[in-house]
């Protein structure tokens, strides 16, 4: 195995200086024989870990693969990514969840970790196989049936108090069904324009609120998907500061665009929750700077063309957000003044790890620790090519725009996925 001595990096922004990867790990003596990379200007970070990916196999292999997504996943400085279970069919029991597991460990490209499914084949009506898939080989600590709402009190409760057993955590997507039927878009004075079916900031803040409730009632860990409105972060710091077991994310694209996108009726701006606007976009930004949203996770949602180039109604929801995501990151948040890099760090690596339980990632950049890290250069910007993208699909919101900064490499345990901007 291949050592490397990079050279003069920023380690988590702070001054530069030498970190040696040897034998797997971040290592201090001799680094003779070592290849040596120029880290000069580059940032480096613990390796990146994603809490929310599809990846779409089993399945959907059209849209996406384990194999193409964990490039994605590389490319974007990720060194894990959590594969939700809204495959076909649904990651709901052990056998299919190691399935997924295995193609990640056979791929190579970054650790996946699936997410089970909360009820079987997402229906919401009876409880999924949680311990089966908690003691599989796949060691599932996060489920969620995203994509779909645990709506039924009952189910969501009783799946918290299953998940305490092995200390893992139900992740909702937080969607009240009855208040979002046929919804295309947020709900305001633009949806009502446009002619398309809104969907309302409670439909979102009503279920969070409940559940954030349920945690506190039955002592169990609780994490909220994608929160997309000022009140859904009023919620969660609520929540927090009774100190009840509460954590979430933020999708990238809801930290940067707004509904006004939609006005293009171009479905490419189509996703769930809905881009928000202005006022939500800023209180989201705040919501992570203080700490009140633990982490960005990418959503990322890979589609064929055919279900994306389309009249907005009859358009999959969803974008692709790998790739992408550390460049968003900066530009709404540390460019922004809104977070250092030690802070994303914290928000991209050290939480979503936690979080999910997983062990040997998201650990501090010390001597002895996996060498799990990125290297990101700050201060360059491109023009984002959807054809260039290492997904399997197109659709990210991005095209043509100036993104900065560039993922230049990703090792994953010493090993290199990604080496000069290009995949290993
Ligand atoms: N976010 C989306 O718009 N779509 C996701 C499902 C989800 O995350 O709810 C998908 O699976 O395509
Ligand atoms: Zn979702
Ligand atoms: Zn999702």
């Amino acid at each position: 195995m291949t050592d490397y001595l990079i050279k003069g990096a920023s380690v988590l922004g702070g001054e530069p200086r030498d970190v040696l990867l040897r034998e797997g790990l971040i290592a201090d003596g001799s680094s003779s024989g070592a290849e040596v990379v120029d880290a000069d200007g580059l940032v480096m970070l613990p390796g990146l870990v994603d809490l929310h990916t599809h990846l779409r196999e089993p399945g959907r292999e059209d849209a996406e693969t384990v194999e193409t997504g964990t490039r994605a996943a590389a490319m974007g400085g990720f060194t894990a990514v959590h594969a939700m279970a809204n495959t076909e069919p649904v990651a709901d029991t052990a056998g299919v969840v190691e399935q997924v597991w295995r193609l990640g460990t056979e791929a190579g490209y970054c650790d996946v970790q699936p997410v089970g499914a909360v009820t079987v084949g997402l229906a919401g009506e009876r409880l999924a196989e949680l311990g089966a898939m908690a003691d599989s080989a796949a060691r599932v600590r996060v489920f969620s049936d995203d994509g779909k709402c645990v709506s039924d009190p009952v189910l969501m409760r009783r799946a918290l108090e299953y998940v305490k057993a092995f200390d893992g955590v139900v992740a909702q997507h937080a969607q009240e069904p009855r208040l979002t039927e046929d919804a295309q878009m947020n709900e305001g004075e633009l949806s009502g324009r446009l002619g398309l079916r809104g969907w309302p900031a409670v439909a979102e803040e009503s279920i969070i609120a409940r559940d954030c409730l349920l945690a506190a009632h039955v002592g169990s860990r609780l994490h909220v998907c994608h929160v997309s409105t000022a009140g859904s972060v009023e919620i969660v710091r609520w929540a927090k500061s009774k100190g009840w077991p509460v954590t979430a994310e933020v999708c990238p694209h809801h930290l940067l665009l707004t509904d006004e996108l939609a006005a293009s009726y171009d479905p490419i701006f189509k996703v769930n929750p809905p881009l928000r606007s202005a006022t939500d976009v800023e209180a989201l930004r705040a919501g992570l700077a203080d700490g009140t949203i633990d982490v960005v996770a990418t959503d990322h949602a890979p589609h064929p063309h055919e279900d994306k180039d389309c009249e907005w109604q009859a358009a999959a929801f969803g974008m692709l957000g790998l790739e992408t995501a550390l460049s968003i990151v900066q530009t709404t948040m540390v460019d922004a003044g809104l977070l250092d890099w030690a802070g994303v760090a914290e928000r991209m690596s050290t939480t979503p790890a936690r979080i999910g339980r997983l062990a040997g990632q998201g650990r501090p950049l010390e001597v002895g620790e996996p060498a799990n890290v990125v290297l990101y250069d700050p201060s360059v910007s491109r023009v984002v090519d959807a054809s260039e993208l290492a997904s399997l699909s197109r659709n990210t919101p991005y095209a043509g725009m100036e993104l900065p900064g560039r993922v230049v490499a990703t090792f994953l345990r010493g090993r290199p996925t990604v080496l000069d901007g290009k995949l290993c």
